[in-house]
Protein backbone atom coordinates (compact mmCIF):
# COMPACT_ATOMS: atom_id res chain seq x y z
CA UNK A 1 0.00 0.00 0.00
CA UNK A 2 3.03 2.62 0.90
CA UNK A 3 4.50 1.81 -2.60
CA UNK A 4 1.41 2.14 -4.53
CA UNK A 5 0.38 5.42 -3.23
CA UNK A 6 4.30 6.76 -3.03
CA UNK A 7 3.55 7.64 0.65
CA UNK A 8 7.22 7.59 1.12
CA UNK A 9 8.33 9.82 -1.84
CA UNK A 10 5.33 12.32 -1.14
CA UNK A 11 6.52 12.71 2.41
CA UNK A 12 3.33 11.69 3.97
CA UNK A 13 2.01 8.39 6.07
CA UNK A 14 -0.57 6.66 6.59
CA UNK A 15 -1.56 7.92 10.08
CA UNK A 16 -1.98 11.32 8.22
CA UNK A 17 -3.15 10.29 5.51
CA UNK A 18 -6.58 8.84 7.79
CA UNK A 19 -7.06 12.40 9.45
CA UNK A 20 -6.62 14.02 6.33
CA UNK A 21 -9.36 11.85 4.77
CA UNK A 22 -11.39 12.20 8.13
CA UNK A 23 -11.09 15.95 7.96
CA UNK A 24 -12.08 16.44 4.29
CA UNK A 25 -15.29 13.68 5.03
CA UNK A 26 -16.35 16.01 7.98
CA UNK A 27 -15.54 19.46 5.95
CA UNK A 28 -18.08 17.46 3.38
CA UNK A 29 -20.77 15.53 5.45
CA UNK A 30 -22.89 18.51 5.61
CA UNK A 31 -23.62 17.45 1.69
CA UNK A 32 -24.97 14.42 2.76
CA UNK A 33 -27.74 16.47 4.63
CA UNK A 34 -28.09 19.60 2.42
CA UNK A 35 -28.61 17.69 -1.06
CA UNK A 36 -31.57 15.32 0.39
CA UNK A 37 -32.95 18.78 1.86
CA UNK A 38 -32.83 20.36 -1.42
CA UNK A 39 -33.56 17.48 -4.15
CA UNK A 40 -36.50 16.83 -2.47
CA UNK A 41 -38.20 20.09 -3.09
CA UNK A 42 -38.00 18.58 -6.50
CA UNK A 43 -40.41 15.41 -5.39
CA UNK A 44 -37.66 12.96 -5.25
CA UNK A 45 -37.87 10.85 -1.91
CA UNK A 46 -35.20 12.45 0.47
CA UNK A 47 -34.33 9.15 2.21
CA UNK A 48 -33.23 8.00 -1.43
CA UNK A 49 -31.13 11.09 -2.25
CA UNK A 50 -29.52 10.55 0.98
CA UNK A 51 -28.39 7.00 0.10
CA UNK A 52 -27.31 8.07 -3.19
CA UNK A 53 -25.25 11.19 -2.24
CA UNK A 54 -22.98 9.01 0.01
CA UNK A 55 -23.07 6.39 -2.40
CA UNK A 56 -22.10 8.45 -5.08
CA UNK A 57 -19.42 10.24 -3.27
CA UNK A 58 -18.27 7.13 -1.82
CA UNK A 59 -17.54 5.46 -5.43
CA UNK A 60 -16.22 8.34 -7.06
CA UNK A 61 -13.88 9.31 -4.68
CA UNK A 62 -12.84 5.86 -3.91
CA UNK A 63 -12.41 5.69 -7.92
CA UNK A 64 -10.39 8.91 -7.90
CA UNK A 65 -7.54 8.04 -4.81
CA UNK A 66 -7.56 4.78 -6.48
CA UNK A 67 -6.79 5.60 -10.17
CA UNK A 68 -5.77 8.88 -10.43
CA UNK A 69 -3.82 8.99 -6.38
CA UNK A 70 -5.21 11.98 -6.00
CA UNK A 71 -6.20 13.08 -1.78
CA UNK A 72 -9.48 14.74 -3.54
CA UNK A 73 -13.31 14.17 -2.68
CA UNK A 74 -16.18 14.52 -4.49
CA UNK A 75 -19.87 14.22 -3.65
CA UNK A 76 -23.16 16.08 -5.85
CA UNK A 77 -21.55 19.81 -5.81
CA UNK A 78 -23.63 22.49 -4.59
CA UNK A 79 -24.06 24.70 -7.51
CA UNK A 80 -25.48 22.01 -9.64
CA UNK A 81 -27.86 20.72 -6.90
CA UNK A 82 -29.19 24.78 -6.59
CA UNK A 83 -29.54 24.55 -10.50
CA UNK A 84 -31.20 21.27 -11.08
CA UNK A 85 -33.33 21.68 -8.32
CA UNK A 86 -34.70 25.17 -8.84
CA UNK A 87 -33.77 26.09 -12.41
CA UNK A 88 -34.33 22.86 -13.77
CA UNK A 89 -37.37 21.73 -12.08
CA UNK A 90 -38.87 24.25 -10.37
CA UNK A 91 -38.27 26.78 -13.06
CA UNK A 92 -38.62 24.91 -16.22
CA UNK A 93 -41.38 22.22 -14.84
CA UNK A 94 -39.04 19.26 -16.42
CA UNK A 95 -39.98 16.33 -14.41
CA UNK A 96 -36.88 15.58 -12.07
CA UNK A 97 -36.61 11.78 -13.84
CA UNK A 98 -35.84 13.66 -17.36
CA UNK A 99 -33.37 15.91 -15.50
CA UNK A 100 -31.82 13.12 -14.03
CA UNK A 101 -31.20 11.94 -17.49
CA UNK A 102 -29.79 15.21 -18.24
CA UNK A 103 -27.28 14.64 -15.83
CA UNK A 104 -26.32 11.14 -17.03
CA UNK A 105 -26.00 12.33 -20.17
CA UNK A 106 -24.04 15.16 -19.57
CA UNK A 107 -21.49 12.54 -17.36
CA UNK A 108 -21.37 10.20 -20.13
CA UNK A 109 -20.51 13.32 -22.75
CA UNK A 110 -17.52 13.96 -20.17
CA UNK A 111 -16.39 10.61 -20.58
CA UNK A 112 -15.99 10.90 -24.71
CA UNK A 113 -14.60 14.29 -24.30
CA UNK A 114 -12.09 13.18 -21.39
CA UNK A 115 -10.59 9.68 -23.38
CA UNK A 116 -10.54 12.09 -26.09
CA UNK A 117 -8.07 14.31 -24.33
CA UNK A 118 -9.52 17.40 -24.72
CA UNK A 119 -10.39 17.90 -21.06
CA UNK A 120 -6.32 17.97 -20.40
CA UNK A 121 -5.42 20.03 -23.10
CA UNK A 122 -7.69 22.65 -22.08
CA UNK A 123 -6.34 22.45 -18.97
CA UNK A 124 -2.76 22.71 -19.72
CA UNK A 125 -3.51 25.70 -21.81
CA UNK A 126 -4.48 27.88 -19.19
CA UNK A 127 -2.20 30.40 -18.31
CA UNK A 128 -0.08 30.10 -14.96
CA UNK A 129 -1.31 33.63 -13.64
CA UNK A 130 -4.79 32.56 -14.50
CA UNK A 131 -4.45 28.76 -12.39
CA UNK A 132 -3.16 30.83 -9.57
CA UNK A 133 -6.56 33.30 -9.80
CA UNK A 134 -8.71 30.30 -10.19
CA UNK A 135 -7.33 28.33 -6.85
CA UNK A 136 -8.12 32.13 -5.25
CA UNK A 137 -11.12 32.85 -5.88
CA UNK A 138 -11.95 29.09 -5.14
CA UNK A 139 -10.48 29.78 -1.95
CA UNK A 140 -13.00 33.22 -1.46
CA UNK A 141 -16.27 30.95 -2.55
CA UNK A 142 -15.58 28.17 -0.19
CA UNK A 143 -15.23 30.85 2.28
CA UNK A 144 -18.10 32.97 1.53
CA UNK A 145 -19.99 29.38 2.17
CA UNK A 146 -18.74 28.66 5.18
CA UNK A 147 -19.92 32.08 6.31
CA UNK A 148 -22.97 32.18 5.10
CA UNK A 149 -23.62 28.33 6.27
CA UNK A 150 -22.54 29.36 9.83
CA UNK A 151 -24.83 32.81 9.28
CA UNK A 152 -21.97 34.64 10.27
CA UNK A 153 -23.23 36.79 6.84
CA UNK A 154 -26.61 36.56 5.84
CA UNK A 155 -28.75 37.85 3.08
CA UNK A 156 -29.59 42.18 3.26
CA UNK A 157 -32.25 43.84 1.09
CA UNK A 158 -30.78 46.77 0.08
CA UNK A 159 -26.91 45.74 0.13
CA UNK A 160 -27.82 42.22 -0.72
CA UNK A 161 -25.33 40.56 2.01
CA UNK A 162 -24.49 41.95 5.81
CA UNK A 163 -23.15 40.67 8.79
CA UNK A 164 -25.56 38.23 10.41
CA UNK A 165 -26.39 38.11 14.23
CA UNK A 166 -23.49 37.40 15.84
CA UNK A 167 -25.24 37.20 19.28
CA UNK A 168 -27.34 34.65 18.03
CA UNK A 169 -25.89 31.57 20.44
CA UNK A 170 -25.54 29.40 16.92
CA UNK A 171 -23.01 32.19 15.16
CA UNK A 172 -21.88 32.36 18.30
CA UNK A 173 -20.37 28.78 18.28
CA UNK A 174 -19.49 28.94 14.84
CA UNK A 175 -17.35 32.04 15.80
CA UNK A 176 -15.97 30.12 18.84
CA UNK A 177 -14.76 27.32 16.26
CA UNK A 178 -13.10 29.58 14.26
CA UNK A 179 -10.94 31.25 16.87
CA UNK A 180 -10.23 27.57 18.14
CA UNK A 181 -9.11 26.31 14.95
CA UNK A 182 -6.93 29.73 14.09
CA UNK A 183 -5.23 29.24 17.38
CA UNK A 184 -4.45 25.40 16.97
CA UNK A 185 -3.41 26.43 13.30
CA UNK A 186 -0.96 29.56 14.50
CA UNK A 187 0.43 27.39 17.09
CA UNK A 188 1.28 25.22 14.36
CA UNK A 189 -0.70 21.66 14.78
CA UNK A 190 -1.38 20.12 11.50
CA UNK A 191 -4.74 18.91 12.19
CA UNK A 192 -5.76 21.87 13.78
CA UNK A 193 -8.87 22.19 11.60
CA UNK A 194 -10.28 18.47 12.70
CA UNK A 195 -9.42 18.88 16.52
CA UNK A 196 -11.35 22.50 15.85
CA UNK A 197 -14.33 20.93 14.55
CA UNK A 198 -14.08 18.15 17.45
CA UNK A 199 -13.81 21.03 19.94
CA UNK A 200 -16.75 22.92 18.31
CA UNK A 201 -19.09 20.18 18.43
CA UNK A 202 -18.09 19.27 22.21
CA UNK A 203 -19.13 22.69 22.97
CA UNK A 204 -22.14 22.36 20.79
CA UNK A 205 -23.40 19.58 22.81
CA UNK A 206 -22.06 21.34 26.29
CA UNK A 207 -23.90 24.34 25.70
CA UNK A 208 -27.20 22.70 24.63
CA UNK A 209 -26.89 23.84 20.89
CA UNK A 210 -25.91 20.20 18.97
CA UNK A 211 -27.88 17.44 20.16
CA UNK A 212 -26.17 15.13 21.74
CA UNK A 213 -26.89 11.46 19.98
CA UNK A 214 -28.68 9.62 22.63
CA UNK A 215 -28.87 5.30 22.58
CA UNK A 216 -27.72 3.60 19.79
CA UNK A 217 -30.55 4.42 17.72
CA UNK A 218 -29.12 7.86 17.90
CA UNK A 219 -25.84 6.35 16.63
CA UNK A 220 -26.55 3.68 14.05
CA UNK A 221 -29.48 3.04 11.93
CA UNK A 222 -30.07 0.80 8.65
CA UNK A 223 -29.50 1.85 4.91
CA UNK A 224 -32.05 3.81 3.32
CA UNK A 225 -33.56 2.21 0.54
CA UNK A 226 -32.43 3.28 -3.26
CA UNK A 227 -35.50 2.31 -4.71
CA UNK A 228 -37.43 5.14 -5.44
CA UNK A 229 -34.41 7.05 -7.81
CA UNK A 230 -32.49 4.07 -8.86
CA UNK A 231 -32.09 3.55 -12.24
CA UNK A 232 -34.51 6.53 -13.27
CA UNK A 233 -32.20 8.52 -15.14
CA UNK A 234 -31.99 5.29 -17.20
CA UNK A 235 -35.26 4.68 -17.80
CA UNK A 236 -36.19 8.20 -18.75
CA UNK A 237 -33.20 8.37 -20.96
CA UNK A 238 -35.35 8.97 -24.03
CA UNK A 239 -36.62 12.20 -22.57
CA UNK A 240 -33.57 14.19 -23.01
CA UNK A 241 -33.98 14.99 -26.90
CA UNK A 242 -35.45 18.15 -27.00
CA UNK A 243 -33.97 21.87 -27.02
CA UNK A 244 -34.86 22.98 -23.45
CA UNK A 245 -32.97 19.55 -22.36
CA UNK A 246 -30.51 20.23 -24.65
CA UNK A 247 -29.94 23.62 -23.18
CA UNK A 248 -29.54 22.46 -19.60
CA UNK A 249 -27.33 19.10 -20.17
CA UNK A 250 -24.54 21.57 -22.14
CA UNK A 251 -24.89 23.66 -19.10
CA UNK A 252 -24.49 20.61 -16.39
CA UNK A 253 -21.26 19.61 -18.96
CA UNK A 254 -19.70 23.42 -18.80
CA UNK A 255 -20.12 23.93 -15.07
CA UNK A 256 -18.77 20.49 -14.30
CA UNK A 257 -16.01 21.00 -16.39
CA UNK A 258 -14.70 24.50 -15.12
CA UNK A 259 -15.55 23.80 -12.04
CA UNK A 260 -13.75 20.10 -11.98
CA UNK A 261 -11.02 21.99 -13.80
CA UNK A 262 -10.44 24.78 -11.21
CA UNK A 263 -11.13 22.48 -8.16
CA UNK A 264 -8.55 19.91 -9.18
CA UNK A 265 -5.35 22.38 -9.63
CA UNK A 266 -6.55 23.99 -6.54
CA UNK A 267 -5.99 21.68 -4.74
CA UNK A 268 -3.56 19.74 -6.39
CA UNK A 269 -0.90 23.08 -6.38
CA UNK A 270 -2.05 23.12 -2.60
CA UNK A 271 -0.60 19.48 -2.28
CA UNK A 272 2.29 20.34 -3.92
CA UNK A 273 1.51 17.49 -6.82
CA UNK A 274 1.65 19.92 -9.88
CA UNK A 275 4.70 19.31 -12.05
CA UNK A 276 5.49 22.16 -14.50
CA UNK A 277 2.32 23.70 -14.01
CA UNK A 278 0.78 20.88 -15.36
CA UNK A 279 -1.56 18.06 -13.67
CA UNK A 280 0.12 14.45 -13.47
CA UNK A 281 -2.08 12.24 -14.32
CA UNK A 282 -5.00 14.32 -15.16
CA UNK A 283 -6.60 12.53 -17.71
CA UNK A 284 -7.50 9.85 -14.84
CA UNK A 285 -8.61 12.75 -12.48
CA UNK A 286 -10.77 13.79 -15.07
CA UNK A 287 -12.18 10.20 -16.08
CA UNK A 288 -12.96 9.65 -12.17
CA UNK A 289 -14.43 12.67 -12.28
CA UNK A 290 -16.68 12.14 -14.96
CA UNK A 291 -17.66 8.68 -14.17
CA UNK A 292 -18.87 9.88 -10.81
CA UNK A 293 -21.49 12.06 -12.40
CA UNK A 294 -22.47 8.45 -14.09
CA UNK A 295 -22.77 6.78 -11.07
CA UNK A 296 -24.53 9.86 -9.47
CA UNK A 297 -27.25 9.95 -12.02
CA UNK A 298 -28.09 6.20 -11.83
CA UNK A 299 -28.13 5.78 -8.12
CA UNK A 300 -29.91 9.29 -7.57
CA UNK A 301 -28.27 12.78 -7.73
CA UNK A 302 -27.58 15.28 -9.04
CA UNK A 303 -23.94 16.26 -10.80
CA UNK A 304 -21.19 14.82 -8.74
CA UNK A 305 -18.24 16.88 -8.65
CA UNK A 306 -14.66 17.32 -7.39
CA UNK A 307 -15.10 19.11 -4.06
CA UNK A 308 -12.71 22.27 -3.28
CA UNK A 309 -13.17 21.04 0.50
CA UNK A 310 -10.89 18.23 -0.46
CA UNK A 311 -7.89 21.24 0.47
CA UNK A 312 -9.51 21.08 4.25
CA UNK A 313 -7.86 17.18 3.80
CA UNK A 314 -4.59 18.52 1.98
CA UNK A 315 -4.34 21.35 4.94
CA UNK A 316 -3.76 18.41 7.80
CA UNK A 317 -1.13 16.55 5.22
CA UNK A 318 -2.89 14.47 3.03
CA UNK A 319 -0.81 14.19 0.00
CA UNK A 320 -1.55 11.05 -1.65
CA UNK A 321 -4.65 9.13 -3.24
CA UNK A 322 -4.62 7.19 0.53
CA UNK A 323 -6.71 10.42 1.73
CA UNK A 324 -9.46 9.52 -0.99
CA UNK A 325 -9.37 5.39 -0.03
CA UNK A 326 -10.57 6.64 3.93
CA UNK A 327 -12.64 9.64 2.19
CA UNK A 328 -14.40 7.19 0.81
CA UNK A 329 -14.56 4.64 3.50
CA UNK A 330 -16.45 7.32 5.60
CA UNK A 331 -18.83 8.08 3.24
CA UNK A 332 -19.85 4.33 2.79
CA UNK A 333 -19.81 4.28 6.91
CA UNK A 334 -22.05 7.37 6.75
CA UNK A 335 -24.61 4.96 5.31
CA UNK A 336 -25.03 3.10 8.25
CA UNK A 337 -24.37 6.19 10.80
CA UNK A 338 -26.80 8.48 9.30
CA UNK A 339 -28.16 9.84 12.74
CA UNK A 340 -24.42 10.20 14.14
CA UNK A 341 -24.16 13.17 11.68
CA UNK A 342 -26.22 15.08 12.86
CA UNK A 343 -23.51 16.27 15.15
CA UNK A 344 -22.23 17.76 12.58
CA UNK A 345 -23.58 20.98 11.71
CA UNK A 346 -23.00 23.34 9.58
CA UNK A 347 -21.31 25.42 12.59
CA UNK A 348 -18.97 22.89 13.17
CA UNK A 349 -17.90 22.65 9.36
CA UNK A 350 -18.05 27.01 9.11
CA UNK A 351 -14.63 27.47 10.88
CA UNK A 352 -13.00 24.66 8.60
CA UNK A 353 -14.37 26.25 5.48
CA UNK A 354 -13.07 29.48 6.44
CA UNK A 355 -9.92 28.70 7.12
CA UNK A 356 -9.43 26.93 4.13
CA UNK A 357 -10.40 29.80 2.34
CA UNK A 358 -7.36 31.67 4.19
CA UNK A 359 -4.72 29.00 2.85
CA UNK A 360 -5.87 29.08 -0.63
CA UNK A 361 -6.25 33.11 -1.24
CA UNK A 362 -2.12 32.80 -0.46
CA UNK A 363 -2.04 31.78 -4.19
CA UNK A 364 -2.43 35.33 -4.54
CA UNK A 365 0.71 36.52 -4.52
CA UNK A 366 2.36 34.19 -6.91
CA UNK A 367 0.21 36.56 -9.96
CA UNK A 368 2.08 39.40 -11.56
CA UNK A 369 -0.59 42.10 -10.32
CA UNK A 370 1.58 45.19 -11.76
CA UNK A 371 0.79 43.21 -15.66
CA UNK A 372 -2.29 45.36 -15.58
CA UNK A 373 -3.19 42.51 -18.62
CA UNK A 374 -3.21 40.10 -16.45
CA UNK A 375 -4.12 41.78 -13.07
CA UNK A 376 -7.62 42.13 -14.86
CA UNK A 377 -8.16 38.83 -15.85
CA UNK A 378 -7.22 37.48 -12.85
CA UNK A 379 -9.12 39.90 -10.59
CA UNK A 380 -12.40 38.92 -12.28
CA UNK A 381 -11.68 35.53 -12.24
CA UNK A 382 -11.14 35.50 -8.50
CA UNK A 383 -14.07 38.16 -7.54
CA UNK A 384 -16.79 36.70 -9.66
CA UNK A 385 -16.80 33.06 -7.89
CA UNK A 386 -17.83 34.22 -4.71
CA UNK A 387 -20.26 37.47 -6.44
CA UNK A 388 -22.06 34.99 -8.88
CA UNK A 389 -21.92 31.80 -6.57
CA UNK A 390 -19.84 29.92 -8.94
CA UNK A 391 -16.63 28.91 -9.82
CA UNK A 392 -17.45 28.18 -13.68
CA UNK A 393 -19.21 31.50 -13.69
CA UNK A 394 -16.35 33.54 -12.34
CA UNK A 395 -13.47 31.35 -14.94
CA UNK A 396 -16.16 33.04 -17.70
CA UNK A 397 -15.88 36.30 -16.82
CA UNK A 398 -12.08 36.17 -16.12
CA UNK A 399 -11.26 34.45 -19.07
CA UNK A 400 -13.03 36.41 -21.34
CA UNK A 401 -10.92 39.60 -20.30
CA UNK A 402 -7.61 37.62 -20.87
CA UNK A 403 -7.28 37.81 -24.85
CA UNK A 404 -8.70 41.29 -25.24
CA UNK A 405 -6.22 42.56 -22.32
CA UNK A 406 -3.32 40.41 -23.34
CA UNK A 407 -3.97 41.23 -27.24
CA UNK A 408 -4.06 45.02 -26.77
CA UNK A 409 -0.90 45.22 -24.66
CA UNK A 410 0.89 43.28 -27.50
CA UNK A 411 1.34 40.11 -26.38
CA UNK A 412 -1.12 38.45 -28.71
CA UNK A 413 1.50 35.43 -29.28
CA UNK A 414 1.66 34.24 -25.88
CA UNK A 415 -1.84 33.43 -25.77
CA UNK A 416 -2.59 29.71 -26.36
CA UNK A 417 -4.48 29.11 -29.44
CA UNK A 418 -7.20 27.34 -27.10
CA UNK A 419 -7.70 30.39 -24.86
CA UNK A 420 -9.65 32.35 -28.22
CA UNK A 421 -11.63 28.91 -28.46
CA UNK A 422 -12.73 29.65 -24.56
CA UNK A 423 -13.36 33.49 -25.10
CA UNK A 424 -16.16 32.51 -27.63
CA UNK A 425 -17.03 29.80 -25.89
CA UNK A 426 -17.71 31.80 -23.17
CA UNK A 427 -19.50 34.47 -24.97
CA UNK A 428 -21.44 31.96 -26.24
CA UNK A 429 -22.13 30.41 -23.08
CA UNK A 430 -23.76 33.93 -21.41
CA UNK A 431 -26.02 34.44 -24.75
CA UNK A 432 -27.33 31.14 -24.54
CA UNK A 433 -27.86 31.04 -20.60
CA UNK A 434 -29.76 34.31 -20.53
N1 LIG B 1 -15.65 22.57 -6.46
C1 LIG B 1 -16.78 22.52 -5.80
N2 LIG B 1 -16.75 22.37 -4.49
C2 LIG B 1 -17.93 22.35 -3.84
N3 LIG B 1 -18.19 22.22 -2.54
C3 LIG B 1 -19.53 22.26 -2.39
N4 LIG B 1 -20.12 22.40 -3.57
C4 LIG B 1 -19.14 22.47 -4.49
C5 LIG B 1 -19.15 22.63 -5.90
O1 LIG B 1 -20.17 22.76 -6.56
N5 LIG B 1 -17.95 22.65 -6.50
Amino acid sequence: MKKYFQLDELGTNIRREFVAGLTTFLAMAYILFVNPNMLSETGMDADAVFAATAIAAAIGTLVMGLVAKYPVALAPGMGLNAFFTYTVVIGFGIPWETALAGVLASGLIFIILTLSGIREKVINAIPSSLKLAVGAGIGLFIAFIGLQNANIVQADPSTLLALGDITSPTVMLAIFGLVVSVILLAYGVKAGIFYGMIITAVAGMIFGLIQPPSGLSGVVSSVPSLAPTFGQAVLHFGEIFTLEMLVVILTFLFVDFFDTAGTLVAVASKAGIMKDNKLPRAGKALFSDASATVVGAVVGTSTTTAYVESTTGVSVGGRSGLTSVFTAGFFLLALFFSPLLGVVTSEVTAPALIIVGVLMVSALKDIPWDKFEIAVPAFFTVLMMPLTYSIATGIAIGFIFYPITMLVKGRGKEIHPIMYGLFVIFILYFIFLN
